[in-house]
């Protein structure tokens, strides 16, 4: 479980998380959904551990983030909004040295990096040097690097940003695996009916805090809207953004 609690930063002077709350459960895929600079990836760095909140808290699995960062980290698999890869390792070199900063080794090392590659298909870029990689195939040994040790919480910022449609459709079966096996898992993203697909639930963020948060069906219902695009919509940048903006920080 990750627990969020009233998480508040600002850049310059503008406030970018506003008394920001919520939990991931386990066995459950999140999304986490506002505009473009609603404060998603901010926050999703701060449960991370790669950048420290002016206020509030986060426990993944009961672990301060703030105080144990890297108890914390062995914990997670993280997709951020960079993939942060080895230009001059290969993609098995790379994925074992990640495989290795968590403590595998021996039997447990070679099976994780066997398991990892057969899952998201990874042999035709398996001996190659990342660098030059396709947009999608550094993002395929991101969420490699994310998942090869078997981690209980996946934090994902936009997984699918430039995937193919199979590469994609994998990663969503792939998750849908994991958390059907108790992972708790959340993800950004802008792609409507992938949100409907994998999430149980979803947050909406707006102007730094939460606008929404119920099961994808009952967020539509309470908007009265049909669709998710819409109630999207409705929340993001209805009435409560008008609200957070007016208000004083
Ligand atoms: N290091 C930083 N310094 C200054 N401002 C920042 C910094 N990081 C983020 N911001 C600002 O904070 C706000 C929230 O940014 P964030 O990246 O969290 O948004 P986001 O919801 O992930 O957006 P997107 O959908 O475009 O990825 C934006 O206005 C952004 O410009």
């Amino acid at each position: 479980m990750i627990e969020v609690q009233s998480l508040r930063k600002q850049f310059g002077g503008r406030l970018v998380l506003r008394d920001l709350s919520f939990t991931l459960p386990d066995g459950r895929i999140t999304a986490l959904l506002g505009a473009n600079g609603a404060g998603k990836t901010t926050c999703l760095r701060i449960v991370t551990g790669l950048l420290r909140a002016d206020a509030g808290c986060v426990r993944v699995g009961g672990i301060d983030v703030a105080r144990d960062p890297l108890a914390a980290r062995r914990l997670l698999g993280v997709v951020g909004d960079r993939e942060g890869l080895y230009e001059r390792l290969s993609v098995r070199e790379y994925l074992a040295l990640f495989a290795q900063m968590q403590g595998l080794r021996g039997a447990q090392l070679s099976q994780s990096l066997e398991a990892v590659r057969a899952e998201l298909e990874l042999e035709d870029l398996w001996e190659r040097r990342t660098l030059g990689f396709s947009q999608g195939e550094r993002m395929k040994v991101s969420l490699a690097r994310a998942l090869v040790h078997r981690p209980r919480h996946l934090i994902l910022d936009e997984p699918t940003r430039g995937l193919d449609v199979l590469a994609a459709r994998l990663l969503r079966r792939t998750l849908l695996r994991l958390r059907d096996s108790g992972t708790s898992i959340v993800f950004s993203s802008h792609v409507m009916s992938e949100v409907l697909e994998l999430a149980d639930r979803v947050l909406v963020m707006a102007a730094g805090r939460l606008v929404g948060d119920d099961e994808p069906r009952a967020l539509m219902a309470g908007c009265g809207c049909d669709n998710l695009e819409d109630t999207f919509v409705a929340l993001a940048y209805g009435r409560a953004v008008d609200a957070a903006r007016g208000e004083a920080l």
